[in-house]
């Protein structure tokens, strides 16, 4: 369905992402991970076209059932990226309007794709936020974000970014700003976004946690090179690549001093 090929970009004259290759199949979970500076933040928006400046990709291919995105116009990629590709960062602000409730949020975000009027769209986000197990979705519509806990915002921005349906969601550390009782609400929200709609997930992490608890397949990346790709068991529990196997002997263990 969604395959990277050969991809590298650069700021000015340095390459921070490296050949890198990978594919995604409907419905699968993939995780990225890799240190701080690794190339993973950067590899997410070369795929979607929003490299900040001078970021630019200088080689490979990105497909989506068979399409080249580089080779797309730039009003046929936001289009195609509004629909069938969806991003969630970080920051949950990035997605929710401080100065709109969320439920205008979500009108305004799904207006911009399809023809809906402001009733549809309340009974269609009242749906969503149910399936994704929020509590009180009509009140949580009628709020304003910083009425709502950062990981309700987080779970808010989650709905909002499949709202047009899309079928591959790429995630840039979506629950690292969160306190970790809250993350796990955050992935359970994900994975529930999988089995109901059957969306595939990139999810880049340097939790590694994160990775364990949600994905099939995961890609190591180190100095924007992806130097281990497999299945989790493979990867996690038997790691070949001198980095993957340091990387896993950092996680801290309970009860191990
Ligand atoms: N706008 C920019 N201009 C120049 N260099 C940049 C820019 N953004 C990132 N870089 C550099 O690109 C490299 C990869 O950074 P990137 O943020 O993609 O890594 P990352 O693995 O996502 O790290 P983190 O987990 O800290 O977000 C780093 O060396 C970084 O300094």
């Amino acid at each position: 369905m969604f395959e990277v090929d050969g991809l590298q970009i650069t700021y000015g004259k340095t390459e921070v992402v490296h050949r890198v290759s990978f594919g995604v199949k409907p419905g699968e979970i993939i995780g990225i991970v890799g240190e701080s500076g690794s190339g993973k933040s950067t590899m997410l928006k070369g795929i979607l076209g929003i490299l900040d400046n001078p970021g630019q990709v200088t080689g490979g291919q990105i497909r989506y059932e068979g399409t080249d995105l580089l080779g797309l116009p730039r009003d046929r990629l936001r289009q195609l990226c509004g629909n069938e590709l969806a991003m969630l960062s970080q920051h949950p602000e990035l997605s929710l309007d401080p100065l709109w409730k969320t439920g205008k949020t979500y009108y305004e975000t799904v207006r911009a794709h399809r023809k809906i009027t402001k009733g549809q769209a309340e009974r269609e986000a009242v749906e969503i936020m149910r399936l994704l197990r929020l509590e009180n979705p009509e009140r949580i519509l009628n709020s304003y974000p910083f009425e709502l806990s950062g990981g309700m915002c987080q779970r808010v921005a989650l709905a909002i970014a499949i709202a047009n349906r899309p079928r591959l969601l790429l995630a840039d550390e979506p629950t690292s700003a969160l306190d970790v009782t809250v993350q796990k609400q955050v992935i359970d929200t994900m994975l529930d976004l999988r089995k109901q709609f059957g969306t595939a997930i990139v999810i880049v992490s340097h939790n590694m946690g994160v990775i364990a608890a949600m994905a099939d397949k995961v890609g190591v990346m180190k100095k924007g090179e992806l130097v281990e790709w497999g299945s989790r068991e493979q990867v996690l529990y038997h790691p070949e690549h001198p980095y993957t196997q340091k990387l896993i002997k950092a996680i801290p263990r309970m009860g191990r001093r």
